[in-house]
């Protein structure tokens, strides 16, 4: 019997040129337990790519701050203060980084994504002065404006207690920081080998295979019950 999974999305089903690989396709549908997508991205995406799965909407989007399971919807956090912390960063010159594409906020209800390639040295002073409601996770894909509040580790929990899983059955792979706290709340948790620092710490298997190719030496090993390769820490 395979074990449910807790999957991010960008830098882990993904290719490194960030397009969704093709073996998610394969590999995924006809998974044996259930399939949770644990991302940063806003909840359309993750539920688009559940349906196109012909999987339920099992999701946690904005990193936690929107939790979807058995068709029930909980948006977990509040986004007044991400905002007004956007507002004093466009206020001080800061740019969001995404040129003309609204797609990437626009349907955001907790939390406020800048691109990368934003001015973060004056988004963490912005963050910062701001207090303690506010932090920000960097992704490697975005910089994301949130409240502390709420994590995917938090979203994972939650989703693992309306399925009636203990958290501890779920194998999480992740790449990034805001995977951090999903590795905590997962059994096992595999860290691609594009992973930062803060994921590759937090993981108990460091892959050696980087973006879709890690994470499907994991799915393939877990189907044939061997243990993925990988150095565990
Ligand atoms: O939205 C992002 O910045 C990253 O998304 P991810 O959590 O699926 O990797
Ligand atoms: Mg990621």
């Amino acid at each position: 019997m395979v074990p449910p999974l807790a999957l991010d999305i960008d830098g882990t089903l993904t290719t490194a040129d960030g397009r969704l690989d093709s073996r998610v396709l394969e590999l995924l549908p006809d998974w044996e337990a259930h399939v949770v997508l644990a991302t940063g991205k806003a909840f359309p995406y993750p539920v688009a790519l559940a349906g196109f799965l012909g999987r339920d909407a099992t999701v946690i989007a904005e990193n936690g701050g929107v939790v979807h399971v058995d068709d029930e919807t909980s948006v977990l956090a509040d986004p007044a203060v991400p905002r007004a912390v956007i507002e004093a960063f466009l206020d001080r010159g800061g740019d969001l980084g995404w040129d003309d594409d609204e797609t990437v906020n626009r349907w955001r209800e907790t939390e406020v994504a800048v691109a990368s390639d934003a001015d973060e040295a004056l988004l963490r002073e912005v963050v910062a002065a701001a207090g303690d409601d506010v932090t920000v996770v960097d992704t490697g894909y975005a910089f994301h404006v949130k409240s502390p509040g709420v994590n995917k580790g938090d979203g994972l929990a939650r989703v693992a207690d309306a399925l009636g899983v203990d958290p501890a059955e779920f194998v999480a792979v992740g790449d990034s920081e805001n995977d951090v706290s999903t590795f905590e709340t997962a059994g096992t948790a595999y860290a691609v080998a594009n992973a930062d620092p803060a994921a590759t710490a937090a993981a108990d298997v460091v892959l050696e295979a980087a973006y879709m190719d890690g994470t499907a030496a994991v799915l393939e090993a877990l189907s044939a019950g061997e243990t993925p390769p990988g150095r565990r820490r």
